[in-house]
């Protein structure tokens, strides 16, 4: 039986897949169009000229870079590596999307701060990363901005789900292994679920994309730019931890000790303020995403006693 698609022809590159941003994407992509997403084995973005080769092949009209070197401590030992995914893959697909009028959606980090600010940071705030991952994302960043491309650029924070390395999944293996979580309450910042991440993303390309015209991407073109994308409120990573543990049983609980960052020492330095002012996003496109301790209920609604166990 035949069956008839509604699929707009427009070729689509999404790199990240197995990702928690990638992982959540994939079926919003689903939509827009072909979605090509290679995996790491099949596509390594720290190789600048087969990442080149993959793209220019496919020919995407619309390029998504879930993709990241996101190991905060490790970078800081493979600082090439990290710079090779995080700041040269993203200049190359830039390059690439240049070429084939294509444009490309990003993602960026709260880490590219420094800390120092009282108050949000804005989308006009100069990043000053204080540590490898963070200078390799602003590199990344800053490569997409003056590529005259049509770009996205959506900076989160603090992102977890229920899959893949995350503070939630981190905190519920502690919980089963320890009698005491520390964690540190000096550094204040916005959890965000992946999927909002993703859903959001869905939203803005259903705003700017041309339905009709696969090829026209004037409508991302107009709204170039970085855009905050965080949920709303703000917490200490110890507040996150309390929030995740209360969702446990009361005898499943380890006890939880706040501690400076003085007495958790990390191979890199992380921003003890991070804080994303998210209007920009709001008075663009119309969203407000949900408070954290919302958007993380939902998602512990969303968990099974199958989920994988980080
Ligand atoms: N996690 C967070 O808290 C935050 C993330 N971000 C940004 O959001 C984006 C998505 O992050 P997130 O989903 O958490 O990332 P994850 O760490 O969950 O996933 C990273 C993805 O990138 C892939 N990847 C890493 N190295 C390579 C490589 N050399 N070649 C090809 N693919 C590679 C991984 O594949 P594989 O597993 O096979 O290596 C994986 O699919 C990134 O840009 C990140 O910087 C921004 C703020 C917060
Ligand atoms: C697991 C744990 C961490 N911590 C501290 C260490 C650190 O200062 C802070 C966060 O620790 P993590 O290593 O889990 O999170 P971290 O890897 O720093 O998370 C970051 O990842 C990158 C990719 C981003 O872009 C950021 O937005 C942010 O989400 O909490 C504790 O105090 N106690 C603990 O038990
Ligand atoms: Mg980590």
């Amino acid at each position: 039986m035949a069956t008839h698609s509604n699929k707009p022809a427009r070729r689509i590159l999404l790199t990240g897949k197995t990702g928690q941003i990638g992982h959540e994407l994939l079926p919003f992509l689903d939509a827009f169009g072909d979605v090509r997403a290679p995996d790491s084995t099949e596509l390594d973005l720290a190789r600048p000229d087969a990442l080149r080769t993959y793209a220019m092949d496919w020919r995407p009209q619309l390029i998504v870079n879930a993709a990241a070197y996101t190991a905060v401590d490790r970078a800081e030992e493979e600082r090439d590596r990290a710079m090779a995914v995080n700041g040269t893959a993203p200049s190359v697909l830039a390059a690439c999307a240049a070429e084939l009028g294509a444009a490309l959606v990003h993602y960026s980090t709260d880490y590219v701060f420094d800390g120092a600010k009282h108050g949000f940071y804005k989308e006009s705030d100069e990043p000053n990363p204080m540590n490898v991952y963070g200078i390799t994302k602003a590199t990344g960043d800053a490569a997409i901005q003056k590529a005259g491309i049509p770009h996205l650029i959506f900076r989160t924070s603090w992102v977890y789900g229920l899959r893949g390395h995350n503070f939630l999944l981190t905190l519920q293996r502690l919980a089963r292994e320890q009698d005491e979580v520390r964690v540190v309450n000096d550094q204040i910042g916005s959890p965000t679920w992946s999927r909002l991440v993703a859903q959001t993303t869905a939203n803005v390309l259903d705003q700017t994309l041309n339905e009709r015209q696969p090829e026209d991407m004037s409508g991302i073109e107009k709204a170039s730019g970085i855009y905050n994308l965080t949920c709303t409120g703000s917490t200490s990573w110890y507040g996150f931890a309390q929030a995740i543990l209360e969702s446990l049983p009361e005898d499943e609980r380890p006890r939880l000790k706040p501690i400076p960052t003085s007495e958790y020492p990390t191979p890199a330095p992380r921003p003890a303020n991070s804080v994303l002012a998210v209007e920009k996003l709001r008075a663009q496109f119309g969203i407000l995403l949900p408070d954290w301790q919302g958007a993380l209920t939902f998602c512990l609604n969303n968990q099974t006693a199958s989920d994988p166990i980080a």
